[in-house]
């Protein structure tokens, strides 16, 4: 097997706290092998010189959310040309393995270059948790620490004036994860998720039932993406004020909203997101030395495993089963699961 000299990092897609640690945990395996960065993802390949990463002290970086290296959305990889130059801008600085940290749109792009000459590793990086083949994603725990640190001040506020209805809208792209960990370590009363679905005649009945029972407050939790009559375009913000306006109308109450928005996506990153990330990032490094490429670096029963990239970005990760239980239980949902 041809000893592997070069590989190129880059970062694609929305950005998620514990890049840095990624790229800490790459480094301390460095030995024989030379690391480079691309700023702005696959664009960067094509457009800016490469970094080599054994210049920049990573020691102190590691601690936090402002990324060495940049991300970005780029058109490149999303056609065969686009491709063939990303391969061959890499072949021609002797790149022998690109690792992409990113979402399922970035780990798509990885797995369409692997098969066509480009050996590529993929990590997984979006707060958004949506990833197959890995239990966790990097950033994820830090964005729920978000939502519940809002959480737990929104209680504060709605227990010194009671009797209102508060409304937090939270980021997790077409998936309910953030939402359902972040509602329930946060101790909301009802969270909506696209996962399932939600009548807001059920909601408005559960939020009459809540105020009468426990007779202070109510706070909901609801995802970014629960768009009924139209799809959900990444970015989208102002879906938990429609649904508000609903429960509104039928109860004769104000909904109080909260949008929390890009502030879940950054900052340093937490304790959990910092471990996992360094653990990928050395998993990679040594899984390239064994020569592998075409699969994800995973997360599963508290170790790093490999999952084929052609897996992870043809099946849709589910909901953990657990939590999603607890919140059917407690009433937090009120829906069916959406088939
Ligand atoms: N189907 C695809 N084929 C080829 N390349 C793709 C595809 N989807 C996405 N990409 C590439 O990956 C980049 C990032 O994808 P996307 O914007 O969907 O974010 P992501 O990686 O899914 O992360 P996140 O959802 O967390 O923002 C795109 O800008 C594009 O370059
Ligand atoms: O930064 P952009 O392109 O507006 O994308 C926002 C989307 O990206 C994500 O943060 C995932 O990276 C989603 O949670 C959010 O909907």
């Amino acid at each position: 097997m041809k000893p592997i000299k070069r590989i190129a990092v880059i970062v694609s897609g929305g950005d998620a706290p514990g890049i840095n640690s990624v790229l800490f945990g790459m480094i301390s395996k460095n030995n024989d092998i030379e690391i480079y960065g691309f700023n702005g993802g696959y664009d960067g390949i094509l457009n800016s010189e490469p970094i080599y990463f054994k210049d920049i002290n990573l020691r102190q970086a590691n601690v936090s959310g402002n990324s060495i290296l940049q991300t970005s959305r780029s058109a490149a990889p999303r056609t065969k040309e686009g491709r063939a130059k990303i391969i061959k801008r890499l072949k021609s600085l002797g790149i022998d393995t690109l690792i992409v940290c990113g979402g399922d749109g970035s780990l798509k792009a990885a797995e369409l270059l692997t098969e066509e000459g480009m050996p590529c590793l993929g990590i997984p990086l979006t707060i958004d948790n949506d990833i197959y083949g890995t239990e966790f994603t990097i950033g994820y725990n830090t964005a729920v620490k978000r939502v519940v640190d809002v959480l737990y001040n929104l209680h504060q506020t709605a227990h010194n004036m009671p009797g209102r209805i508060f409304m937090v809208e939270v980021f997790g792209g077409k998936s309910g994860h953030i939402a359902l960990a972040g509602a329930l370590a946060g101790g909301a009363d009802i969270v909506i998720i696209p996962e399932m679905t939600r009548r807001p005649e059920d909601i408005a009945s559960r939020i009459k039932e809540i105020l009468k029972s426990k007779n202070d407050y109510v706070i909901i939790v609801c995802s970014e993406s629960v768009y009924d009559t139209r799809d959900y375009i990444p970015g989208d913000q102002g879906i938990s004020m429609e649904i508000g306006k609903k429960i509104e109308e039928l109860i004769g109450m104000r909904v109080r909203h909260s949008v929390l928005g890009y502030f879940q996506r950054g900052g340093d990153p937490d304790p959990a997101d910092s471990l996992l990330a360094l653990q990928m990032g050395s998993f990679a490094i040594e899984s390239i030395k064994n020569g592998k490429s075409g699969y994800m670096v995973g997360w599963n029963h508290h170790r790093c495993v490999l999952v084929p990239l052609s897996k992870v970005v043809s099946n849709r990760k589910e909901l953990d089963n657990n939590l999603l239980k607890i919140a059917l239980e407690k009433e937090m949902i009120i829906g069916n699961e959406i088939m």
